[in-house]
């Protein structure tokens, strides 16, 4: 498994916001983790990285900081680029777990960093200044560090919020192909129709609990849509894979 929870429970003042959190992630796994706003998503991800106060158990706290830079990659929903350093540069921070202290790059880094940046349709972008790109290719560039980092596990908060329809196909392909590759990822997103397309298993939060977690046809179920979203949604298996399309809001 590259991650497991047994129990974890994170606690804002006398509330927990997540509560009792188990699951586990084999190789081969794109989860999409799923849920209202507020249901505890970012939440859960940051108390298995270990970022938040926490009871019960996350596989990722007991690693020596460099062992867990080595085995997962974080990207938090927060956009900002805050240094103009250029998108090469910025994409090659993400290769910093694999090298000693004051190590320059190898040819294995730079071909790293030129992978990630071909999957996220970033060549010749390399020279320009991260901070003159638009929210979008921000974004993007912060993506393709993540997969720089090249981990068994990559953890994403809403990676593919703010880029335009086919960046965010293309990206949650991509994540589809690392992950059938051996990787494990779980990405959080409120696009259903991109989860439900994508994702080989969803988990579905609600108020801080899992009240779903399998296949997404077993996860998207009318009953679940209702009771953790209050829509109702059209699904169904079409030859090249699942169409889900939300329709009301159920009053
Ligand atoms: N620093 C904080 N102090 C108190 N409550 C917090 C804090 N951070 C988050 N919360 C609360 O914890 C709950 C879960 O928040 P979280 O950010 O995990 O939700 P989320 O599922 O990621 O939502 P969204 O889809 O809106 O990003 C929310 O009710 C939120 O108000």
């Amino acid at each position: 498994m590259h991650l497991a929870l047994d129990r974890l429970t994170v606690m804002r003042g006398d509330c927990p916001v997540v509560d009792g959190a188990s699951l586990a992630i084999a190789p081969g796994e794109l989860v999409g983790l799923i849920g209202p706003n507020g249901a505890g998503k970012t939440t859960l991800m940051r108390g298995a990285l270990g970022l938040l106060p926490h009871t019960g158990m996350s596989s990722l706290t007991d690693m020596a900081p460099q062992t867990r830079a080595r085995h997962v990659a974080w990207l938090p929903q927060a956009r900002e680029i805050a240094w103009p350093v250029s998108v090469e540069t910025l994409v090659t921070l993400g290769r910093t777990p694999h090298l000693a202290a004051g190590q320059r790059p190898s040819e294995t880094d730079r071909a790293a960093v030129a992978e990630a940046l071909r999957i996220m349709d970033l060549s010749g972008f390399e020279a320009r200044p991260a901070t003159k790109l638009s929210g979008g290719e921000q974004a993007r560039v912060l993506i393709a560090r993540a997969l720089a980092q090249d981990t068994p596990l990559i953890l994403a908060d809403e990676p593919i919020a703010g880029l335009d329809p086919g960046h965010q196909i293309a990206t949650m392909q991509a994540f589809a192909q690392l992950a059938a590759g051996g990787k494990a990822i779980m990405v959080s997103l409120h696009d259903l129709g991109l989860a439900a397309r994508h994702c080989t298993r969803l988990i579905l939060m609600h108020r801080g609990r899992i009240h779903a977690d399998g296949p997404p046809e077993k996860v998207l179920t009318k009953a679940n849509l209702a009771d953790v979203f209050g829509i109702s949604a059209h699904l169904t298996r079409g030859p090249d894979g699942v169409i889900f399309q939300p329709l009301e809001v159920l009053t």
